[in-house]
């Protein structure tokens, strides 16, 4: 953050020194009639008068050094008095005033809006994209069945696990990334339990407590449905022995899949925390009636325009770029490296789905008192 000691406006500081010398002088010459002497050496010096304005009372704005603050800049916290002091500050520190999306909000502070602002901007970079995009790159490789295999390998360094190639590698992944504290994060879940994976190495890194402890965790699902669904349908049949590469392309689809379901969790505190419906969904928790729940939480309108966003991007993202390549406006086909019907079609019947049971799973588990 800018460093706000040293900014202010001379011509206010001036104006204000002034105002100060005058206040300083007057004191000093009405406690002439007082009991104490005016001496030269009680007065306040010029370079104290200078710190203590400086060092001005948190109720002042930081632009003038003059009014009471009224406006806090969203992004850097600024606090000024009026349009021209906050267009001042903006200069000055060339700020542009729009709150930072990774910005840390201490938790009293972040209620709804900051909520939802946040899940529109994760939304936007992850939910769509993120999750879908690394699906384009397995789609390149055949199915290769023995890589879901279990037994199909022996592990020489691990001669009790009987899973297969990808639960493998996943594991494996998993314990690396657990070393450097990825699962203390609240968007982060393993496939691999917790109990199976290593302590991390660094200290833990705190985030605002926006969640309230559960122990919701759906992987087992989304493994399910990604190896008996999603893999079979998306890749050609066959097996290209690629196994290797196939792995990390399926951790990178699961962890983000997994990310992006287990958001759910914010989405349903952001919803709880809405005003106008905290009182609709306390009744429906109490009563546990997981169909009102979802209905509430349900948007269509978001759900159908994040299927078109996401065959958009899709066919964009899954164009294959050839030499003899054009950007084809009708996007058919002839250039695609995915089939894009068929990502919108798992949206449309497993992600959003498990994430609106991840949503509801939440809510029935937060307490009702805050
Ligand atoms: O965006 C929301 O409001 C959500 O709850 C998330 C989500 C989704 O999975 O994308 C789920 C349910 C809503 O009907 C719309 C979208």
């Amino acid at each position: 953050m800018a460093d706000y000691s040293k900014f202010f406006d001379p011509l206010s500081l001036i104006l204000d020194l002034d105002e100060k010398i005058q206040e300083n002088e007057a004191v000093h010459d009405s406690s002439d009639h007082s009991s104490q002497p005016s001496t030269s050496q009680n007065k306040t010096s010029f370079p104290e008068i200078v710190i203590s304005i400086l060092q001005t009372d948190q109720t002042i704005c930081q632009a003038c050094h003059i009014n009471k603050w009224k406006y806090k800049c969203p992004k850097c916290e600024f606090h000024s008095c009026s349009l021209l002091c906050s267009k001042l500050h903006k200069e000055t520190y060339n700020c542009n005033g729009i709150r930072s999306k990774t910005t840390y909000i201490p938790m009293p502070e972040y209620g709804y809006k900051e909520l939802m602002s946040d899940y529109v901007f994760l939304e936007d970079v992850s939910r769509a994209v993120d999750s879908a995009h690394p699906l384009i790159e397995r789609a390149q490789f055949s199915h290769n069945k023995p890589v879901y295999e279990p037994g199909y390998y022996e592990y020489n360094d691990c001669k009790d696990f009987k899973g297969s190639f990808l639960e493998y590698f996943l594991r494996e992944s998993e314990m690396v990334h657990a070393k450097v504290r990825r699962y203390q994060s609240p968007d982060e879940y393993p496939f691999t339990e917790l109990k199976n994976l290593p302590k991390p190495i660094i200290p833990r890194l705190e985030y605002p407590p926006i969640l309230k402890p559960n122990n919701i965790n759906v992987n087992p699902k989304i493994m399910d449905f990604y190896v008996n669904q999603i893999v079979p349908s998306l890749c050609a049949m066959g097996d290209d022995k690629n196994y290797g590469s196939v792995a990390t392309r399926d951790v990178t689809c699961l962890q983000a899949i997994s990310q992006r379901i287990h958001y759910g969790k914010f989405v349903a505190e952001a919803k709880f925390r809405d005003p106008n419906n905290k009182s609709t969904y306390k009744e429906y928790i109490k009563s546990r009636d997981r169909k009102a729940i979802e209905e509430l939480l349900t948007n269509k309108d978001v759900e159908a325009k994040l299927l078109k966003r996401l065959k958009r991007k899709a066919l964009i993202y899954g164009q294959d770029i050839t030499d003899d390549f054009k950007l084809d406006p009708e996007h058919t086909s002839k250039h695609l490296k995915i089939d894009v019907d068929l990502v919108v079609q798992m949206y449309e019947k497993f992600v959003i789905p498990l994430t609106k049971e991840v949503e509801v799973d939440y809510l029935l588990e937060r307490p009702l008192d805050d």
